[in-house]
């Protein structure tokens, strides 16, 4: 018998309708928009809001250390879907031994399709063609477990076709933006014509709780993250490309499982948030860019100053960790100021919140212009999570964004 091939035959020329199905160019992001629940707290009443909504005044000493480590986060405000109005009509939420799971499900059954809805419509506006272009939607969140889920609702909220071709991505933690783009890109390569949809959107109410004086991590918590959505549309040869993905990977730091890790319970989501979390980030981060793109990077990455010759939109998990990476890879002061001022102005909003961070990237390469036309020109942005994982990918910055 003849060996099958992928080439086909005469009659059925497979390679060339392989061929004639895929993209000739590199994916790109084409649009971007982010969308904030409207309640804003400052970091400094954050200790207020907090010990109050959660009826914890009392705790006075633990208060006091709150409010001095709020201080260092790198935070200044983030915006919350939920309120003190909403915290006292459910009691559940603030007491860390009520079953609450449930409550917390049905509230963001809504609440987040509706903000991934508001992250998507910009996006699309900005992209300038109908919803119903959209062939494929590639959704993530770690604030659900809904089956259909936020992916499903996104289709009659957005006006796009039944017949896009939806993804779901649950509980990938804060790597969960890159994990999606990275998806994103392959399914725009191998899919001529496709325009993607990627959608993140994180409410924190899914593990709000009071204050346990025996685990600070669950007030770290509290205090770090906010809730945010950000939608990028994705795209192969298309006629205003902002960032081409030149590459994509991910990679899992050896031996810290132990780290970070997150799961349902009963009462919410929960998990660990270990101490060495940025230490094992500092120490991992350069190694894990070399595997990743050093044979792409040439001499251009690594050592001798070499990565700042790069743009950099990295996931902010705190001014910690910010530090941590800025020392590991020797960046000049300024290649992290998208990714902070993000932290800054809405908090660690996990999935989504590398999305903002190159959405500011390319604000400021804009406000910049024409100087802008002198910043790098390739990029990295990274996001890190549980396992522990490190997603990222290489960017080309087209004369779009500038
Ligand atoms: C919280 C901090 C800003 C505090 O920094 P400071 O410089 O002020 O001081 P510090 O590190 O000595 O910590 C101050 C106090 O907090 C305690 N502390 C610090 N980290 C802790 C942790 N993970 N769990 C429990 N307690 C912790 C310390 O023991 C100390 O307590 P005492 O004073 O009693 O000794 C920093 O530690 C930090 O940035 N940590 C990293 C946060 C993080 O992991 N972010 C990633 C989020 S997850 C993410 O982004 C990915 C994902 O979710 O998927």
């Amino acid at each position: 018998m003849a060996p099958t091939t992928t080439m086909g035959s005469a009659l059925y020329p497979l390679g060339e309708m392989r061929r004639s199905q895929r993209a000739d160019g590199l994916a790109a992001v084409l649009a971007i928009g982010t969308a904030s629940p409207p309640n804003c707290v400052t970091q400094e009443e954050f200790p207020d809001f907090y010990f109050r909504a959660t009826n914890s005044d009392h705790l006075t000493a633990l208060k006091d250390k709150f409010k001095r480590i709020c201080q260092e986060m790198g935070v200044q405000r983030r915006y919350l879907h939920h309120t003190e109005e909403m915290l006292s009509a459910h009691p559940e939420f603030v007491d860390r031994d009520a079953p609450s799971l449930d409550a917390r499900l049905d509230i963001v059954a809504d609440a987040v399709p509706e903000l991934a809805a508001r992250a998507a419509g910009r996006a699309i506006a900005e992209w300038g063609r109908p919803a119903a272009d959209i062939t494929h939607l590639v959704v993530t969140t770690n604030s659900g477990a809904h089956i259909p889920g936020v992916d499903f609702r996104l289709v009659p909220l957005l006006g796009l076709r039944p017949s896009v071709r939806r993804t779901m991505l649950h509980l990938n933690g804060c790597f969960a933006g890159c994990a999606a783009l990275r998806l994103a890109k392959d399914l725009a390569e191998n899919s001529r014509g496709a325009r993607v949809l990627v959608v993140a959107a994180e409410l924190t109410l899914m593990y709000f709780t009071g204050p346990d004086e025996g685990c600070f991590r669950t007030l770290l918590v509290q205090g770090l993250f906010g809730d945010g959505a950000a939608a990028v549309i994705v795209g192969a040869d298309a006629e205003r490309p902002l960032f081409e993905i030149v590459s994509a990977a991910q990679t899992i730091i050896p031996e810290s499982d132990h780290a970070l890790n997150m799961r349902f319970t009963e009462r919410r989501l929960d998990g660990v948030l270990g101490r060495q979390v940025p230490g094992l980030i500092g120490d991992n981060v350069e190694r894990c860019l070399l595997d990743m793109f050093g044979p792409l990077l040439g001499g251009g990455g690594g050592g001798g100053g070499g990565w700042n010759d790069l743009f950099w939109a990295v996931h902010p998990g705190s001014s910690t960790i910010m530090d941590q990476v800025d020392a590991a890879l020797g960046l000049e002061p300024g290649k992290l100021a998208a990714s902070r001022r993000v932290l800054s102005d809405y908090g660690n909003m996990s999935g989504a919140t590398v999305i903002f961070a190159l959405d500011e990237l390319r604000q400021r390469r804009k406000e910049a212009a024409p100087a802008a036309g002198e910043w790098p020109e390739l990029g990295v942005m990274m996001a890190f999570g549980p396992g522990m994982t490190v997603d990222a990918m290489l960017l080309h910055a087209t004369s779009h964004v500038n």
